[in-house]
């Protein structure tokens, strides 16, 4: 269950409207999610071709959907599985806040510091114009790292802690790049969903 309690803290970065909900499951919640996502989900690690170099991606991932369009990045076309029930759960608890139907679900697992997700925007044509994407921290907790296009001064860390969701709305796309960095810390895995409405 999404606690009802959770509170909104919206970053107030210019050009972006971004807004964290630390507890938007409760711990035990978010533990059974990532226990049952972990085991269910049918993980696959795609081959990246970055500067015309082909490597493994640094994670493992999933992709479901309630239709049955592809959604390509990083030059990786995936093919959405049919929504499961804990997913469908999810997807309605995250739909109540974020006040939008998303239609897919993009799952990032994280399994140790050594995995991570490049510098990018989730700006594919795909998502329409300023997309809105919701996303949920199952596990370990890690730091988001956001930096402006053009304001090379505008930088922000943000911890993602287990059962938040940040919500990444209006201009964010346009202005501002994402990512998951590596960490030389010890940690556990973390799983990663990411709502969205793919046109
Ligand atoms: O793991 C995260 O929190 C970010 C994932 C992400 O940026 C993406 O999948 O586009
Ligand atoms: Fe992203």
């Amino acid at each position: 269950m999404a606690n009802l309690f959770s509170e909104a803290l919206p970053l107030k970065l210019p050009d972006s409207d971004l807004i964290y909900y630390p507890n938007f499951f409760d711990a035990l919640s978010a533990t059974e999610y990532f226990k049952i996502l972990k085991e269910e989900t049918p993980w696959q690690q795609d081959d990246i071709t970055v500067f015309g170099k082909k490597y493994a991606q640094p994670r493992l991932t999933a992709l479901y959907a309630t239709n049955d369009l592809p959604y390509s990045y990083s030059n990786i076309t995936m093919h959405p599985h049919p929504f499961s029930k804990e997913l469908l759960q999810i997807k309605e608890e995250v739909e109540k806040v974020a006040q939008t139907n998303f239609t897919t679900c993009l799952l990032n697992l994280y399994r140790d510091g050594k995995d991570s997700n490049g510098w990018h925007a989730d700006n594919e044509k795909e998502l329409g114009k300023n997309p809105i994407i919701a996303s949920i921290t199952l596990g370990e907790e890690r730091y988001f790292h956001l930096k402006h296009r053009t304001n090379k001064n505008l930088k922000h860390k943000l911890l993602l802690e287990h059962g938040s969701l940040l919500l990444m709305k209006g201009t964010t796309q346009q202005h501002w790049l994402h990512q998951i960095p590596k960490t030389a810390k010890p940690i556990q895995e973390r799983i990663n969903l990411t709502f969205r409405v793919v046109y």
